[in-house]
């Protein structure tokens, strides 16, 4: 029994250690230059501001949103800042045509791709639910699909390059709050949708990094505007810093990061994580991988 007792608390150990060590790797912006990155939801907020830290760390660009007046924008300031090359693709990730054409457009104009940071979202509504299912399906695309959309045409050119995928998510999607259902709903998927492929990935020996963003309030203009008069008394964090803290963690293919760093106590589930390793040594691998190609 004490054997038993010392056993299961050595594999808990290891595995809290696993899941919440920070990496031992340290960031240089180097690893950035020339890396080849999409970057959707730059018009503005902290897509925006990803592009313009990709740009100093002199990486190629491709920007993605619907306002083509801001993207034509942000690209001349990613070319000023250093970028090795900066374009434009705008359109709506409502239509998945669009999603998909992005992805194959930017890897023609870059000659393949490295990194895919997905950060794009509809307009926020704070609101009761109304029953308007419309309105949540065309979140889900914009929100969800999408992201499905660009992650699949992007896997075969990050196969190529070992690359990442970086999923910009939100503590929405991890804790339940009010007013947000259709958002919460699509970040809820996110999560599950990224963390099963990420574990697939693993289990195929298929080197491509998954990073899921948990983030808390930030400064951005459309969140700052539509939480006026609704939530009170937090301060939101820096759309400059966070914009960093999510370049680090897929450049270091952390799995995932919290910022700020506050945060990190609402993701504390070491339950979960017990129940989900004993769940996979239930699963056939040998098996699994056998029968199954990784597309
Ligand atoms: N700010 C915050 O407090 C928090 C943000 N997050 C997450 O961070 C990410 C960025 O948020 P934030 O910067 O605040 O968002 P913003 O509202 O500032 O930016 C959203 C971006 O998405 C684009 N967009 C909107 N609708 C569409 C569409 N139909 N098709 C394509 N692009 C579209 C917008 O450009 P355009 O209008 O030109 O299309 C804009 O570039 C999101 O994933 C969000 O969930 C998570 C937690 C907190
Ligand atoms: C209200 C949430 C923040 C709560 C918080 O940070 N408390 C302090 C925790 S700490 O003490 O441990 O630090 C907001 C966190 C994320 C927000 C939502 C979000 O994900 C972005 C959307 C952006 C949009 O433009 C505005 C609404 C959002 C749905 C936004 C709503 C409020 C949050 C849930």
């Amino acid at each position: 029994m004490a054997l038993l007792k010392k056993c299961f608390l050595s594999a808990l150990g290891l595995l809290l250690a696993y899941y919440f060590y920070p990496a031992t790797d340290s960031f240089r912006p180097e690893m950035l230059q020339g890396k080849r990155v999409i970057v959707t939801g730059a018009s503005t907020g902290i897509g925006e501001q990803i592009a313009y830290h990709l740009a100093r760390m002199g990486a190629h660009l491709v920007v993605t949103a619907r306002t083509e007046a801001k993207l034509k924008k942000v690209i001349s300031e990613c070319l000023k800042l250093g970028a090795a090359s900066a374009h434009f693709i705008p359109g709506t990730m409502e239509d998945l045509v669009f999603a998909e054409q992005v992805v194959t457009k930017a890897g023609k104009l870059m000659g393949g791709l490295d990194m895919l940071i997905l950060n794009h979202i509809a307009p926020v509504n704070l609101r009761f639910f109304n029953g308007d299912v419309a309105s949540i399906r065309k979140v889900m695309d914009i929100n969800f699909f999408s992201y499905i959309t660009m992650t699949s045409a992007a896997l075969p050119m990050l196969k190529v390059t070992n690359g990442s995928i970086v999923v910009v998510s939100s503590i929405a999607g991890k804790l339940i709050t009010p007013l947000i259902a259709d958002y919460s709903a699509a970040k809820f998927a996110l999560d599950g949708f990224y963390s099963s492929l990420q574990k697939e990935l693993q289990l195929m020996n298929v080197n491509i990094s998954i990073t899921l963003c948990i983030l808390g309030f930030i400064n951005t203009d459309s969140a700052v505007k539509s939480l006026s008069g609704i939530v009170e008394n937090i301060t939101p964090s820096p759309k400059e810093e966070c914009a960093v803290e999510i370049i680090k963690g897929g450049a270091l293919r952390q799995k995932v990061i919290a910022y700020p760093s506050s945060i990190y106590i609402s993701m504390w589930n070491p339950i979960r994580t017990i129940q989900e390793y004993f769940i996979l040594l239930t699963y056939n691998i040998d098996n699994i991988t056998r029968n199954q190609q990784f597309s």
